[in-house]
């Protein structure tokens, strides 16, 4: 068995647009080992977030194969597919869309208490996990008293309190201002060294695509991977 987190080959997305069809993603080839992270640019409109949702199992390729964790996503039922998530991905969003009536360690214990665990061990792996982020002393606070900053830690601790493989983020710092942008590019740096997570991260930004170890540009349906200059 290989060690690959992401195998996809001739990946084609074609949307039925009234009554025109519109190809989006045509003949895309990508490979990720578990470790590697990947930022995905490109001009809007260019497919980048329909390739994250394929990748997410929230959405299907029209044909090709999308593996993820060897794994062909497309062939498991729906339910499976939710389980097969819960179990090994993590998303982050522009907008963290934490519940601004949970406090931040309520947030992060959340997805673990879907997974079924007890109220008291969540909250102990949710209070870790802020402290990985650099919010233990904030895990009380309800995201309304956190900084644009602070609320994507939490949100970026929810996604990797369940420790998945892989986290997909679409414009997880589109939000913020360029310093905070780079100390989340920071953080998930330091959480990819020391938890082995797979990051595949769309922004539009080039020079925060360059902090990830290989930048793919989507063009024309098409996907060309460069190593990223960024040396950590
Ligand atoms: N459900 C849909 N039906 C028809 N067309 C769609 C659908 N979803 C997306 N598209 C089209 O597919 C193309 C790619 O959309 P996508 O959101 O993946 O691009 P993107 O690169 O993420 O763009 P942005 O950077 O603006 O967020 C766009 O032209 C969009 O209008």
């Amino acid at each position: 068995m290989n060690d690959l987190v992401i195998s996809c080959e001739n990946l084609n997305k074609v949307y039925q647009d009234g009554s025109n069809q519109v190809a989006v993603l045509k003949g895309v080839d990508l490979a990720l080992q578990q470790g590697e992270m990947l930022a995905i640019v490109g001009s809007s409109g260019s497919g980048k977030s329909t390739l994250l949702h394929i990748l997410g199992t929230l959405d299907t390729a029209t044909s090709g194969s999308a593996k993820i964790k060897n794994q062909e996503v497309a062939k498991l039922s729906r339910t499976e597919q939710a389980a097969f998530r819960n179990k090994n991905l993590g998303f982050i969003y522009q907008f963290h869309h934490l519940l601004m009536e949970f406090s931040a360690v309520e947030n992060v214990a959340m997805p673990l208490l879907i997974k079924g665990l007890s109220a008291k061990a969540a909250k102990v792996a949710a209070l870790e996990m802020l402290e990985k982020v650099g919010l233990a002393h904030r895990s009380s606070h309800k995201p309304s008293a956190l900084s644009g900053g602070e609320r994507q830690r939490v949100a970026i601790a929810r996604a990797l309190v369940t420790k998945p493989a892989l986290v997909l983020a679409d414009e997880p710092t589109g939000n913020l201002d360029k310093q905070n942008a780079i100390k989340i590019y920071d953080l998930i740096n330091e959480l990819n060294k020391s938890l082995n997570t797979s990051f595949v991260v769309v922004t539009h930004d080039l020079e925060l695509a360059d902090k990830l170890g290989k930048i793919a540009y989507l063009d024309d349906g098409k996907l060309t991977i460069k190593e990223s200059q960024h040396v950590a």
